[in-house]
């Protein structure tokens, strides 16, 4: 059975403000360069043999930390990224007007195909997402790999892991430095293929940050 632990970016500059990242890029904070630190102490002993990033910023940075704890090297995988969100990044979510809170909603709300003016469709995400999960399945055996991605990538990757549409993501609460699992298994019991061993932990953080609707 492959064991894949999912990770998101501890907190950003951004997320605290409140503003739309998407494959823009804020910098950590240092709540977040703490909640890194925390998830490495967590997973030091787990075995984790690669840690494979989406190729921004916050999400390198957060690997780098958490390579670091396990002694292990990072590599980065664009498929990673969190959702292009067109012409909406770098903007305040309180600053949107009602044309563009429609066109936010329409992608998190499930609209076939909908997507951000200049951005991508959840299926599009959901698609590179799960390409990029399964390339662990190339990985020598005994590997266990740890990915750190982004809030609504990942919420995407557990959603259509369980059978739900891709937008079903905006039901779970993945905070910054919140650790997920999904196994790879053939059990006789379980549904084979990929499953959810956990989703969303953050018991490890004694800081944990809101999320950007929650602040
Ligand atoms: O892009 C963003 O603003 C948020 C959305 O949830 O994602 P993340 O902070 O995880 O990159």
């Amino acid at each position: 059975m492959l064991q894949v632990y999912l990770v998101r970016h501890g907190e950003t500059q951004w997320n605290a403000e409140r503003r739309i990242q998407g494959q823009s890029d804020s910098p950590l904070t240092a709540k977040g360069e703490q909640q890194a630190v925390q998830v490495g102490e967590r997973v030091r002993t787990y075995g984790i043999t690669h840690v494979i990033a989406s190729d921004l910023g916050r999400t390198r940075r957060t690997a780098e930390i958490i390579a670091d704890a396990c002694g292990c090297g990072v590599t980065f995988d664009a498929r990673l990224r969190e959702l292009d969100m067109g012409v909406l990044e770098q903007r305040h979510l309180d600053s949107l007007s009602a044309e563009e809170e429609a066109w936010r909603r329409l992608v998190v709300n499930g609209t076939p195909d909908g997507r951000i003016p200049e951005g991508e469709s959840m299926q599009e995400l959901s698609e590179r997402m799960r390409a990029g999960l399964n390339a662990c399945l190339d990985l020598p055996a005994g590997s266990r790999p740890l990915l750190v991605s982004h809030g609504i990538a990942l919420g995407c990757l557990v959603s259509t892991i369980l059978g739900l549409p891709a937008h079903a993501e905006r039901r779970l609460r993945l905070r910054n430095c919140s650790i997920s699992r999904v196994d790879y298994q053939e059990s006789l019991w379980l549904a084979p293929g990929w499953i959810v061993e956990t989703a969303g932990d953050i018991s490890h953080l004694d800081a944990p940050a809101l999320d950007e609707l929650q602040r």
